[in-house]
């Protein structure tokens, strides 16, 4: 393994700059030559390949973003441009490709390496959404941004006796959604995993007010409906309860990665590497139990990660 490139793909997540450091620096102690891809795939197919060397990536740990930037790319899903990314590859000698991204981008370096490529994932999206890892990288931030921001809304409610619609990211799955609920006790959580029941929710706000509680906190996955969707459909059903909707957006997909996000950025990246020069490819660097694990690319995909029964409970149980 004498030349490796790194990338980062999808939507981006805070502790990507980490995990790309530590790609470039435990590369650089194996004597093994690192490249950076611009852009993701799109960078992949045009051949935007600059050499990455230890000092280019100081002070990077701490930074939200991504300093190769990122793309959703919709020539990648044509064989005609993955074949052009993969011929890119070929031109500069790659013994190793390791692509920093989601599920969507593993499923496009799994093509890769179908295509002869030695591929590594390294898990990282805010959405968490991606099985055979505890942990994504930039879901932990996420959260705490998401929780600090409902804190700050739970302040103005209990002020004013409001009910608050907070509206987070989670297109298919409810991970920042049921988290941010549970540690910021919230009265409900509405998730893309579990059937969407107005009647219940309606009730539980009705016994919520009987009960003397004057304001209510409902955390959104915005994968189910809009804020403002559910704003109008509670006004339809229950006139008496006027909701006040905060999209918290990109906001969660910026800042610095917390402690939690650097390490397990800093470790996937080390591990990224050392698969690669083991031979494991086709895997994604899997955090589980605390160990990291190689995991087959498409078990990341075809399994798809289950929301943590326990924290469903408690969120019924405890937001009375
Ligand atoms: N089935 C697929 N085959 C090939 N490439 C894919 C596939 N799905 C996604 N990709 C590539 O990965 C990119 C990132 O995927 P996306 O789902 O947008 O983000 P994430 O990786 O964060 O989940 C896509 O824009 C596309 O170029
Ligand atoms: O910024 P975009 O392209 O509109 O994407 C928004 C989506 O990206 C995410 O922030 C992260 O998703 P991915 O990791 O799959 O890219 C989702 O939560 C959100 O639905
Ligand atoms: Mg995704």
């Amino acid at each position: 393994m004498k030349r490796i490139a790194v990338l980062t793909s999808g939507g981006d997540a805070p502790g990507m700059n980490a995990a790309i450091r530590a790609v470039v620096r435990c590369a650089a102690y194996h004597d093994i030559k690192c490249l950076g891809v611009a852009q993701g795939y799109e960078g992949l197919i045009d051949g935007i390949f600059r050499k990455i060397e230890v000092r280019d990536v100081g002070s990077i740990i701490q930074r939200g973003g991504t300093v190769l930037r990122t793309s959703r790319s919709e020539r990648f899903l044509t064989e005609e441009g993955r074949k052009k990314a993969r011929q890119q590859c070929d031109d500069r000698n790659i013994d190793g490709l390791i692509v920093i991204g989601g599920d969507g981008s593993f499923r496009g370096a799994w093509e890769l390496q179908k295509m002869g490529l030695p591929v590594v994932g390294i898990p990282a999206t805010i959405d968490n959404d991606v099985n055979g890892t505890d942990m994504t990288i930039g879901f932990d931030t996420a959260l705490n941004t998401a929780l600090d921001a409902v804190r700050r809304l739970r302040d103005t409610a209990h002020s004013h006796d409001k009910l608050f619609i907070v509206e987070v990211m989670g297109r298919h799955c409810g991970f920042i959604a049921l988290q941010t609920a549970v540690a910021g006790g919230a009265e409900f959580a509405v998730l893309p995993e579990i059937p969407f029941d107005i009647g219940a929710l309606c009730k539980k706000l009705k016994a919520s007010r009987l009960s003397g509680k004057n304001y209510s906190l409902i955390i959104l996955a915005e994968g189910v409906m809009s804020g403002y969707e559910l704003q109008k459909k509670l006004a339809e059903q229950a006139p008496g309860y006027k909701a006040t909707v905060t999209v918290l957006g990109h906001i969660q997909r910026g800042g610095a990665p917390s402690s939690y996000d650097a390490t397990i950025a800093t470790r996937m990246g080390a591990y990224a590497v050392n698969c690669l020069l083991e031979g494991k490819h086709g895997v994604m660097t899997g955090l589980v139990n605390g160990h990291m694990t190689p995991v087959p690319l498409p078990n990341t995909w075809e399994v798809k990660k289950r929301l943590n029964p326990e924290l469903l409970e408690l969120v019924k149980e405890l937001s009375i």
